[in-house]
């Protein structure tokens, strides 16, 4: 048994001959440093060198090992420390333990061989919280909104100044944009920007759940709150605890549980369904719409009170066809994004093809474009993308979407999705989990698209 990791462990021993002992079986693991004190003192002074691990003899001659183990947490409270005691005392035991000892071992024979496998333990432990590390950076790199949201146009650089201001506090966000405007991404870039990033980020689409769903989807439940519910389950408010909880399509919650979101906020507390204790809420909120929420009140949709609740600091996203250059800049960073991922070579787009981008009013937004791009990618056998290889929707050249206008931006936003989804289909020969895969979308989608002859499989 080795470790990958290496530990730096501090053996504090009084008996020359057992801290010998200690150190003799560590150091057959070369990725363990080890080094050795005869005292609390020398053991306090040399603290600055950031042991991950201390085996501390309980009684020492210049300290009482509950207190020693109380000074070096202070100091150092990730430390691992394995209390070594000379005799088996129970209640000192789980006093320590629960003040957050690692272990507490008895002095004899097989004490080594247990130590041995304590320490590989903490190893492993100390290998998956930096991998934890590592990988949370990387989120927090991959939403870092300098590099994950792209654009620099006026309009933009407006809302990156609004993300930095959300991140700092813990202020409810609203946002609002049309479809594909990148309200989602902007959410996750606020949330592992802000102080919370070490928690969950938990997205729940409301329109995306049955309503008989929802509020258990929400709030969890306890076993047997109604017919089905085998299990107690735990809810999306729960889960997000301490993190961040993101209710997407927020104009979609019916008036009855709008009312039992409003009492959450207020009470910031959660009641299971079915269950008679309360659960302390502490999450950041952040909501978003494609709706216009003041005119959803206006029309007795939405409750005014929990308006006034969510709305906090609104960040309106604007549609894509109002960024000016940032279409160009959108378009280059997806091709090459998908030709390096694809071991395509590198595209560029024609001139051609980039009036045509400028022009097109992009009623999916930056989803649609992505998706424009990545096809044309595919199809276009040169290196130059030209024009025709853009599949935009014809009779939408030129035209522009009105926004209040929400049925038939609907009908064809559908209409462009199964477009987009046939090219896709023909471009890979009809397989249905490649397509899903590339469009990121669910599979059942798709099939759901084919029983409805919405697309075909050619
Ligand atoms: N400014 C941007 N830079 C780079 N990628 C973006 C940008 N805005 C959006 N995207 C990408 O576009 C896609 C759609 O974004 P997102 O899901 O956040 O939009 P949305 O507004 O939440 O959509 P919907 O209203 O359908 O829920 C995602 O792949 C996202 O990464």
């Amino acid at each position: 048994m080795t470790s990958s990791l290496p530990i730096t462990i501090f053996i504090v021993e009084d008996n020359l001959w057992y801290g010998e002992l200690l150190e003799y079986k560590l150091a057959q693991n070369p990725d363990y440093t080890v080094r050795r004190f005869t005292t609390a003192k020398d053991c306090l002074a040399n603290l600055g060198e950031q042991p991950d691990l201390i085996t501390l003899d309980y009684s020492l001659p210049d300290g009482k090992g509950d207190q020693v183990f109380r000074q070096i947490k202070e100091r150092l409270p990730d430390v691992a420390v394995i209390i070594i005691s000379g005799q088996e005392d129970i209640r000192t035991a789980i006093g320590l333990l629960r003040q957050g000892a690692y272990d507490y071992l008895v002095k004899d024979e097989e004490t080594a061989d247990r130590l041995w496998n304590a320490v590989g333990n903490v190893g492993k432990q100390l290998a998956l919280r930096q991998e934890n590390a590592r990988l949370r950076e990387q989120i927090g790199r991959k939403y870092d909104p300098k590099r994950a949201i792209l654009g620099s146009s006026q309009q933009m650089r407006h809302v990156f100044s609004l993300i930095e201001k959300a991140a700092r506090t813990n202020i409810t966000v609203s946002i609002s944009g049309e479809t594909g405007t990148g309200k989602e991404l902007v959410a996750k870039a606020i949330h592992f920007q802000s102080e919370r990033s070490n928690h969950a980020f938990v997205a729940i689409n409301v329109a995306a759940i049955p309503r008989e769903l929802l509020e258990s989807e929400l709030f969890g439940h306890e076993k047997g709150a109604f017919t089905g519910a085998v299990n107690r389950r735990i809810g999306r408010f729960e889960e997000a605890h301490k993190g961040t909880l993101f209710l997407d399509e927020i104009a979609e919650l019916d008036l009855s549980l709008q009312a039992k979101l409003l009492r959450v906020l207020q009470e910031r507390e959660v009641n299971r369904l079915g269950g008679t204790s309360t659960i302390p809420f502490d999450a950041r909120l952040m909501v978003a719409t494609h709706r216009d929420l003041a005119q959803e009140v206006q029309q007795g949709r939405f409750r005014e009170d929990l308006y006034y609740r969510l709305l906090g600091l609104p960040i309106v996203l604007p549609p894509l066809r109002e960024r000016g250059q940032d279409v160009l800049l959108l378009a280059e960073a997806f091709l090459q994004e998908f030709c390096t991922q694809n071991n395509l070579p590198n595209s560029r787009l024609s001139p051609d093809a980039q009036q045509l981008l400028l022009q097109y009013p992009f009623p999916g937004n930056i989803r649609e474009l992505k998706a424009v791009i990545e096809l044309a990618a595919v199809l276009t056998d040169g290196e130059i993308i030209q024009a025709q290889a853009l599949s935009l929707r014809r009779q939408s050249a030129g035209m522009t979407v009105s926004e209040t206008d929400e049925a038939p931006q609907d009908e064809s936003l559908r209409a462009q999705t199964a477009n987009i989804v046939q090219r896709y289909l023909d471009a890979y020969k009809g397989n249905i989990l490649q397509v899903a895969a590339k469009l990121q979308i669910g599979k059942s989608t798709i099939y759901r698209m084919v029983q409805n002859n919405e697309v075909r499989i050619r």
